[in-house]
């Protein structure tokens, strides 16, 4: 946040991310890195704070060793955005939840404790850190929830932040606290800690209101506090007696000057924010005829949105909506199954989406069938190559629509199985698919499934009910 130390430090052995500034050494100074800023207005402005012109760093005294200059640099009363909200979807019913502030921090050094001692990484010490307040307006764990997964969503869409709760990319703190039915001022709360996934997050709430409500039903006080989640157990501990704004004798930080946004800046950073989720959702029901459930699995992981996009660019096909429905089709069920099975992210995909265009062209043009795209399928991805390419190399021949012909082999199927139609035509219509699979079997997979099983009914006729 205010040297040029990378973030890079993932894999990185402990402390060799770091420098003079990130290490506090007496007599250097800090310098903002206004790529954090412009990220911190960016998401500011996603969430629909207002900016104020002028804004300032502060001084947050503490005693903890996880950072080295014995105070982190933070904001206190004039943090950069404040006054925002953002929309979550509760079971259909959007809920709004406001956002207090959004502001800019440093990160501390990681604690590893061991048996009697602790080591100190500084390596994640003096990473930007943007900490998005919100107001307690969540009125249960799965609000928080839905809260907590809307924001990542944003923030990845806006490319300002991993977003991996696994690695600490994005944590949260959760306040909570319970008041009896129908009481206007909120109980006092208790925060928690260490949650490092969605689900923990919920969990860990879920315990704690029921927590604090035992303790009250016993007659007992919920104190303010800090509380840390235990995932293997399930269970909250008590960690540290909350301190107050004014133990951290916060003062405006001396070596840093304030920060003056003007509003030509701000209208700048909004008008380059990219689309928003809630936004690509609308356009992807309204400009593809997505239906809401489809629009929302095609929105909710970004680079599957893009992915999905860079499909209906690449299609020439007339029926966009109807290209619409099959490309998100396949890219659900066969292009997920594929990606996970060999643990490759989207991003990544070794079929590109000019590969599943082609395939989906194929299947238009009723080149191949269903059953051989998806063998089509498996091996693009495996090898890279463009569908056509296989469908050429492995001589697929395309599939048999000719009504007459079919017929023809649909007749012999049934005068060389008596035994199965009696069972049909007494009712027991699920053996249908045995008559299919002998007509698949008697044209080597070229039929198209959806004619012989139609075909085969009108020859058949009603079976008994
Ligand atoms: N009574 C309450 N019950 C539940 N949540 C609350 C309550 N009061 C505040 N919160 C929420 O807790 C979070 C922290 O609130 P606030 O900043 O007021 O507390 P704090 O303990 O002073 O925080 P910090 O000391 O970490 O800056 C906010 O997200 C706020 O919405």
């Amino acid at each position: 946040m205010f040297c040029s130390c990378s973030t890079g430090y993932a894999n990185a052995a402990p402390n060799t991310h770091v420098c003079p500034v990130c290490m506090g050494m007496p007599g250097v100074l800090p310098v903002i890195n206004q790529s954090a800023v412009i990220y911190t207005i960016m998401t500011a402005l996603a969430l629909n704070c207002s900016i104020p012109a002028y804004s300032k760093f502060d001084r947050k005294s503490y005693p903890y060793p996880d950072l080295m200059k014995g105070y982190q640099i933070s904001q206190y009363d004039i943090p950069l955005s404040r006054n925002g909200y953002l929309m979550i979807d509760l079971h259909g019913r959007e809920k709004q939840i406001g956002i207090t502030r959004v502001h800019l921090e440093e990160d501390t050094a990681r604690l590893l404790h061991h048996d009697g001692y602790s080591l100190i990484d500084v390596n994640r010490a003096g990473t930007p850190l943007m900490e998005i307040v919100s107001e307690p307006d969540m009125r249960s764990p799965e609000e928080a929830r839905l809260y907590m997964q809307k924001l990542r969503e944003i923030l990845i869409y806006l490319g300002v932040a991993s977003g991996k709760m696994e690695e600490g990319s994005l944590r949260c703190d959760a306040n909570v606290s319970v008041r009896p039915r129908g009481e206007q001022q909120l109980g006092v709360k208790t925060e928690i800690k260490n949650m490092n996934s969605f689900r923990a997050v919920e969990r860990a709430l879920e315990y704690e209101a029921r927590r604090q409500i035992a303790v009250i039903r016993d007659g007992g006080k919920i104190r303010q506090e800090t509380r840390g989640w235990i995932e293997n157990k399930g269970i909250t501990v008590l960690q540290r007696v909350k301190e107050y704004a004014d133990d951290y004798r916060y003062f405006p930080e001396p070596d840093l000057p304030p920060l003056l946004i003007s509003r030509e800046q701000v209208e700048e950073i909004r008008a380059s924010l990219p689309e928003l989720p809630d936004a690509r959702r609308a356009r992807y029901q309204s400009e593809y005829g997505l239906s809401v459930q489809d629009a929302n699995v095609m929105t909710e992981d970004k680079a599957l949105g893009d992915y999905f996009e860079r499909v209906m660019v690449a299609s020439q096909a007339k029926d966009r909506n109807a290209r619409a429905k099959a490309a998100s089709n396949w890219l659900l069920s066969e292009v997920v199954r594929l990606l996970k099975a060999n643990s490759i992210a989207i991003e990544n995909s070794p079929l590109s989406p000019a590969a599943l265009v082609n395939l989906l062209d194929l299947l238009d043009s009723e080149r191949i069938t269903g059953k051989q795209a998806k063998e089509v399928l498996d091996d693009a991805f495996a090898s890279g190559e463009l569908p056509e390419e296989i469908v050429k190399k492995k001589g697929i021949k395309p599939p048999i629509t000719d009504r007459a012909v079919l017929g023809g082999i649909i007749d012999e199927v049934i005068a060389n199985n008596p035994k199965v139609v009696s069972v049909y035509l007494n009712g027991k219509t699920s053996v249908l698919q045995s008559l299919v699979g002998q007509v698949m079997k008697q044209t080597r997979g070229q039929a198209r499934a959806d004619i012989v099983q139609e075909l085969l009914r009108e020859k058949l006729g009603e079976p008994q009910a």
